[in-house]
């Protein structure tokens, strides 16, 4: 741990100070917001947190330590490294306490270069974000710590999350496999748009070998691997950027193809349905937030991160190029759009996580339904209704 001042610099001139730890120096990014009560390994090595400054609201933060090491079941790593731009907490644990722990947070943030700052009022912070929206930030610590003008004035040179293509900085540039576990049943290509380990190890649970593929492929690489369905993986940046995503996605379902996607992948199975995406004011970050599915007319509590939404109609079932869709799934705290559902096409999507890491499990059916798309016995999904919630 440095003990060094530090500072939190948001675009508008706010200012947090605190100390330093991880790595000292200075870290840009969009910040936001995550209310997970556990799980922040998971959350710092999530690649959709790329160019992200992640402020957790839980007040104690480094109790469990860090679990690297190891293979997928040995260690809570998301993907190699931590992504997010940089963490801040209120109290940072002095000392990990977890038979599984291998380092700690602040050493393990230090080696990877990763800039945090401790000791800030994270409820003040929060609410502030929900007032005045997600915004660029700066954390500045030691040296680096300058006059707040200065600070501003390098805060505002940087981009922000609007319009910004990060698919390249996280996609693998090499195809690699997760084999099933067990018997083989079925073969899927992953486009790894920024994908967490943990998709493929559910995939492997239920039979599924996935190759995990560029975010450049196509469908004649797609193809090429024998793959029996396309799974648009999570990951970082602006929807809007994505076109060659879209038309691949919408070739998946000129062909008939089985398509899952989740949360970026859903952004994008809505692209190319036709639907438009924004940005939301501080979105939805953490592993407590309640989804109706409108198909089952169940409420999962569920994992989430995102930052931007599919615009489609709810409780309508839409014409589009691709036969009719519906969404099948919206939040419950503010309505968003959380889940889309082909019915002439075996695709759907969700914008949340049932890979659940970190996070509560309701929502891990949705594999079993993807399973269902592979078999070629969809459940005989009804056209939803308005949302009875
Ligand atoms: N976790 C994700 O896939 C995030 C998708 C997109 N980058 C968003 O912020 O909405």
């Amino acid at each position: 741990m440095t003990d060094s001042p530090a500072a939190l610099v948001l675009e508008d001139g706010r200012v947090y100070r605190g100390t330093g730890f991880g790595a000292e120096g200075v870290t840009f990014g969009e910040v936001v917001f995550q209310t997970g009560m556990t799980g922040y390994q998971e959350t710092l090595t999530d690649p959709s947190y790329r160019r992200q400054v992640v402020v957790a609201t839980a007040p104690q933060i480094g109790n469990t330590g860090w679990v690297a090491g190891g293979d997928r079941a040995a260690n809570d790593d998301e993907s190699d490294r931590i992504w997010v731009a940089g963490f801040v907490v209120r109290d940072l644990s002095p000392q990990p306490s977890n038979w599984r722990s291998t380092s700690d947070l602040p050493t393990e943030m230090r080696a990877q270069g990763v800039v945090g700052i401790s000791g800030v009022d994270t409820r003040a912070l929060t609410r502030h974000l929900r007032t005045a929206g997600a915004m660029r930030c700066g954390v500045f610590s030691g040296a680096a710590v300058g006059s707040v003008d200065d600070m501003v004035a390098q805060v505002l040179q940087e981009p922000g999350m609007a319009g910004a293509n990060l698919t390249d900085e996280v996609s693998t540039s090499e195809t690699y496999t997760v084999a099933a576990h067990g018997e083989q049943r079925f073969v899927v290509a992953a486009v790894d748009l920024g994908i967490k380990s943990n998709t493929p190890q559910m995939m492997a649970a239920r039979g599924i070998t996935t190759h995990v593929v560029p975010a450049t492929v196509t469908l004649e690489e797609i193809r090429a691997l024998g793959a029996d369905g396309v799974f648009l993986s999570n990951g970082p940046g602006d929807p809007s950027t994505q076109d060659h995503l879209v038309a691949l996605t919408e070739q998946v379902l000129a062909a008939g193809m089985p398509l899952f996607g989740i949360c970026f992948g859903n952004q994008i199975l809505g692209r190319a349905l036709g639907f438009g995406t924004y940005k939301l004011k501080f979105g939805h970050r953490g592993i407590n937030q309640p989804v109706l599915d409108h198909v089952t007319g169940r409420v999962l509590v569920s994992a989430h991160n995102h930052g931007f939404a599919v615009d489609a109609p709810v409780g309508e079932v839409v014409d589009t190029p691709y036969g009719r869709a519906q969404v099948a799934f919206t939040n419950l705290n503010d309505g968003c759009v959380e889940g889309l559902e082909c019915l002439d096409r075996p695709a759907f999507s969700v914008q949340f996580h049932p890979e659940a890491a970190a996070g509560p499990h309701d929502a891990q059916y949705l594999f079993d339904r993807f399973i269902g798309l592979l078999e070629g016995t969809p459940a005989d999904v009804p056209a939803v209704g308005k949302a009875s919630a």
